[in-house]
């Protein structure tokens, strides 16, 4: 190491309530994204309390609960914003407490910098290299934007963040750090993929089905896009390529048994190139040096015209709800904000632009909810204030349980009667003649 580097590291290291000292009433404030929360900054923010009132304290996808949260149960102190919905911020917005910031994810690096200036950007980076380096480990994302609008940055180092190879913007200098807080040791939160149902399996066929040799993979989080990875992995398909929002422990075990060369991709090749990583320990220490994967910032990983440059993309996403005219609401629940647009309309979009690529959304027939009342996820038209996510107009492959179906090109009466036909049986005949008292029966 340089001894200017060791010079300014040195200057630079400090506690956590000095790196957060000096915080004012107003003041906005970004908070490393997914897994990659500041502990430390955030409970020496949250004992500062006393002293402020509205401070601003964004993310993208609080995964565990703020301490500014915990300590102003009345938000009389602090105001959470996030770009991207998880558990945390349902239970928070539920109370009033914490606001979304729609985004279609791709963007979000442009209307930062444009539109958004931070006080303090604290992340989360693994310890420096003797280069002078913090890497982002395994949220890339949006971080070097909000870097690009901060008037100090606070880098809260932690050994167990796998150093994660670029791509692009993956790390950042000392010489751009403001201050530097040791003292994490934590394992980083583990996220395993929730048990397949036999709907995911039923709906895992189906989407097999088009998948093909060369081709290339964007799988999200959850149970469908992880047996899907199960049913991969036990095929005979060949040289598949990873592009993708996320990278999750599926990619492992397929990387692990030779599926994945990414030999047929025409950017990144030979790369599983994403943007930011969720999973279990097996995902962050296979990613640890590792230059099979490429880390990049949201807006190329993400970008539609990105997207579309690999052939055979194929996408697969999750939805909440989807109407008889194909819109797809994939965030909410009626007026409920339970997730957010992330990633799903960069991907779709970008997919269908692909030579051969499909996006496909994936959603059980039916629904129950917490009185044990089953509903169906396919409706004539979707609960009153839901967000469109996906408008009709981009969506293309639909998938159930009960069967796949393509709609590109086809009418409001094909698109109805396709949507029908892959609906639970129990509500067919009611959705057909809901359909045809809306004029695409
Ligand atoms: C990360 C990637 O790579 S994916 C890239 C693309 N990004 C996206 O697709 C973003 C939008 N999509 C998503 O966020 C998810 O796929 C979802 C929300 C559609 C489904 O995610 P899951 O984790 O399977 O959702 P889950 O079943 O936990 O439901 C989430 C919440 O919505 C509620 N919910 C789901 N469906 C319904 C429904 N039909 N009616 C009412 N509430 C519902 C659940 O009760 C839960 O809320 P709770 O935690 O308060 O109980
Ligand atoms: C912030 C993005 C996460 C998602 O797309 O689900």
């Amino acid at each position: 190491m340089s001894e200017r580097v060791e010079r300014e590291y040195e200057l630079k290291r400090t506690g956590a309530a000095e790196a957060m000292a000096g915080v004012k009433s107003g003041d906005r404030i970004f908070y490393g994204e997914f897994t990659l929360f500041p502990r430390l900054c955030d409970a020496a923010l949250a004992a500062q309390k006393d002293g402020v009132t509205g401070v601003n304290v964004d993310s993208v996808c609080f995964t565990q609960m703020p301490k500014v949260a915990e300590v102003d149960p009345d938000g009389n102190h602090f105001i959470l914003n996030d770009w991207h919905f998880g558990g945390v911020s349902r239970k928070l917005h539920k109370q009033g407490r914490c606001n979304y910031i729609p985004l279609t994810y791709h963007q979000g690096p442009r209307i930062m910098r444009k539109y958004q200036d931070y006080d303090i950007v604290v992340l989360t980076t693994g310890p420096m290299d003797e280069r002078g380096y913090f890497n982002y480990g395994i949220s890339n994302s949006m971080a070097s934007a909000a870097v690009d609008k901060a008037r100090r940055v606070v880098v809260e180092v932690n050994p167990n963040v796998p150093n994660c190879l670029g791509g692009n913007q993956e790390s950042i200098h000392i010489t751009r750090v403001d201050a530097v807080v040791e003292g994490r040791t934590d394992t980083l939160v583990q996220v395993p993929a929730a048990n397949a149902s036999d709907i995911d399996r039923s709906i895992a066929a189906h989407i097999m089905e088009v998948i093909e040799d060369g081709s290339c993979l964007q799988l999200g989080i959850g149970a469908l896009p992880n047996v899907i990875g199960s049913m991969l992995a036990d095929s005979d398909l060949k040289d598949l390529g990873v592009h993708t929002e996320m990278l999750v422990d599926s990619c492992v075990d397929l990387y692990e048994c030779g599926k994945i060369t990414g030999a047929r991709k025409v950017i990144d090749k030979y790369k599983m190139a994403y943007t930011f990583a969720m999973g279990t320990q097996k995902l962050y220490d296979f990613l640890h040096n590792n230059p099979t994967c490429a880390s990049y910032p949201v807006h190329y990983i993400n970008d539609p015209k990105i997207v579309a440059l690999n052939p055979k993309v194929v996408a697969v996403n999750n939805a909440v709800a989807i109407d008889l005219y194909s819109q797809v609401c994939s965030e909410s629940a009626g007026t409920r904000q339970v997730s957010g647009t992330g990633g799903q309309l960069d991907f779709i979009f970008g997919a269908f632009g692909s030579k051969g690529g499909k996006g496909i959304i994936g959603i059980s027939s039916t629904y129950t909810d917490s009185k044990g009342e089953v509903h169906s996820r396919i409706n004539p038209t979707l609960a009153p204030g839901s967000i469109v996510t996906l408008p009709r107009s981009l969506v293309q492959y639909v998938a159930t349980e009960y069967g796949m179906v393509q709609l590109k090109g086809k009418s409001t009466v094909e698109r109805a009667q396709a949507l029908i036909s892959i609906a639970h049986p129990d509500f067919r005949d009611e959705l057909a003649n809901q359909a045809a008292a809306m004029g695409i029966g």
